[in-house]
């Protein structure tokens, strides 16, 4: 494709040939290659102005940059104003605009995307559609898994992807937007048709200011979104994504009278069952994820599929079946107390989860748990006093600590603990708190080791170690503990 094809709509200045052949198009300059087109990037720890030489030494034959550098002979430069944004704009070009192609259904909100993309990919499946998935736990085309870096891929990566979908026939395409998307420009230039909030607690004050900055930056997509918003009405943010919506606007809730609504809750350990109520028409649903939480996330992919004309009939069907790696996933013990893994690593998904439990009276809830290193540092205590307020006993352990000292960001979680009677252990090696639980647990407990869910990983320092919690929960019972 031409330099000048590719850049149509970017809002730029050519020094040099713009009419130069690019082969490819990279932000990464150890990625670059023959007749590539290198886009510098300023990042949070380095910038890609520095990796301009190195990416021509590997082949790239024109630059895209945001300021001002040295001319290199035979290289075209592009002066651009917001290197990410171009980014955006320049994928699109080079993967000839896929989005136009595809019904691009968007998901945001702090806890539930991923469940609600699962539940959406489901339903439209029964319909015998061809779905694409975007999201954390990985990227999907129909049945093929595409392994996942991010939850929302670069605006590069993703394009890339889409395109992918479109050439593999694919007509729908259900995405997690994470506000790092929204505010990093990985969306810009995506056509979404419908977009969807969950809901708003405190996560990644890390990244953005405050709440206030953190939910503007979600209701982005609601500015986004051409054919429909679907809003969670309890949610107290709901008011900000329906100011920010141009499209029309589909209510969903259970406090509060919405357009989708959900009566007759009936929450067990093995899932939830409740009644929707879409106007005049109703149906009982069943799921096989617990929790009030789990109502709203169907409530919301519900929603959508009622915007698409997918009838409720069709709808049950398809989320009796639904399941979710590492969300409220039960893990076969053949003991007589209960194991969960779940992916709750918020404040507001540790209370949710916790709440799903509330009318489990048999045995201990036993909360087993830890926080990111290198993330949000307030939410930790906030995490400890929620788990002992709702656990009757908590195993502090590490998540993944990454460059942090796993024993400090323990501590910063005791620091709410303490504040509640929860009695509770310290174990800093997550097996061996693992292996602790196990060991321990009495008859009717329920255990759930929170905050890994599908992840089958552990990052310590910069190192990735394989760690699975279904097969450690195996290997520990296999040599013979707990009776
Ligand atoms: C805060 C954040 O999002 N950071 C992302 C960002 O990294 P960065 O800005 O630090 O990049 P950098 O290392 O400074 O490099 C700047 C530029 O120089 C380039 N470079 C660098 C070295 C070199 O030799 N040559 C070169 O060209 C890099 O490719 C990059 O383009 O750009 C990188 C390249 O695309 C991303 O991998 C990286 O994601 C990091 C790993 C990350 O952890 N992101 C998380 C926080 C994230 O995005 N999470 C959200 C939400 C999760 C959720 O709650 O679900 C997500 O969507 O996943
Ligand atoms: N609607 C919800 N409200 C509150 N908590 C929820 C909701 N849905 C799920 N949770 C809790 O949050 C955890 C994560 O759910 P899920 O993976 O669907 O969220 P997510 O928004 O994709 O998270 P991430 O931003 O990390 O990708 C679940 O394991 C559950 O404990
Ligand atoms: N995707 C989210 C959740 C990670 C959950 C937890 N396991 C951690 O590593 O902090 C994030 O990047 O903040
Ligand atoms: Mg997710």
């Amino acid at each position: 494709m031409k330099l000048i094809d590719i850049l149509k709509g970017v809002n730029c200045e050519i020094k040099g040939d713009p009419n130069i052949d690019i082969g490819g198009v990279c932000y990464d300059s150890r990625k670059a290659k023959k007749k590539y087109l290198f886009i510098a990037i300023k990042g949070f720890k380095t910038d890609g102005i520095l990796y301009v030489e190195e990416a021509i030494k590997n082949g790239a034959i024109a630059v895209v940059v945001d300021r001002e550098i040295k001319e290199y002979p035979g290289i075209t430069t592009v002066l651009v104003e917001d290197a990410r944004a171009a980014m955006a704009k320049i994928a699109s070009n080079f993967y000839n605009n896929p989005t136009t192609k595809l019904t691009l259904i968007g998901v945001t909100g702090t806890n539930g995307k991923t469940s609600v993309t699962y539940m959406l990919k489901a339903i439209l499946e029964r319909q015998n559609n061809k779905v694409g998935l975007v999201g954390t736990i990985q990227n999907m085309i129909g049945d093929e898994v595409i392994p996942s870096v991010h939850t929302t891929p670069e605006s590069l990566d993703l394009q890339e992807l889409f395109s992918i979908m479109v050439n593999k026939g694919v007509k729908y395409v259900v995405m997690e937007v994470s506000s790092h998307s929204l505010a990093l420009k990985r969306v810009n230039e995506c056509e979404f048709d419908i977009a969807v909030f969950t809901n708003l607690s405190q996560d990644h004050l890390d990244f953005h200011h405050d709440m206030e900055e953190y939910a503007k930056t979600k209701s982005k997509l609601f500015k986004m979104a051409k054919r429909a918003s679907v809003i969670n009405i309890d949610d107290k943010y709901s008011s900000m994504m329906i100011e920010s919506s141009k499209a029309k606007v589909l209510t969903y809730g259970i406090e509060d009278f919405a357009y989708v609504m959900a009566k007759d809750i009936r929450n067990s350990l093995d899932g939830v069952k409740f009644k929707v109520q879409i106007e005049d028409k109703k149906e009982e649903i069943s799921l096989k994820i617990p929790g009030l939480f789990s109502v709203y996330n169907a409530l919301a992919a519900i929603t959508v599929a009622d915007f698409l004309g997918i009838s409720l009939r069709s709808v049950r069907e398809a989320l009796s079946q639904v399941t979710v790696k590492g969300r409220f996933e039960p893990v076969e013990t053949g003991k007589d107390f209960y194991v969960f893994i779940d992916y709750a690593h918020t404040p507001d998904g540790i209370q949710n989860m916790m709440e799903a439990l509330k009318e489990y009276k048999a045995g201990r809830k036993i909360l087993l748990f830890g926080a990111g290193g290198d993330r949000d540092r307030i939410k930790r205590p906030l995490m400890g006093e929620i788990a002992g307020k709702y656990a009757d006993f908590c195993i502090l352990t590490s998540d993944n600590p990454r460059s942090e000292e796993p024993r400090e960001i323990i501590s910063q979680i005791e620091e709410g603990i303490k504040k509640t009677d929860c009695p509770y252990v310290v174990i800093e090696n997550r097996k061996e708190a693992i292996r602790y639980a196990l060991l321990n647990a009495q008859k009717d407990d329920v255990i759930i080791l929170a905050g890994k869910g599908h992840e089958t990983y552990q990052i310590i320092g910069n190192k990735v170690i394989p760690f699975d919690e279904r097969e450690i929960v195996k290997e520990i019972l296999s040599e013979g503990g707990n009776k």
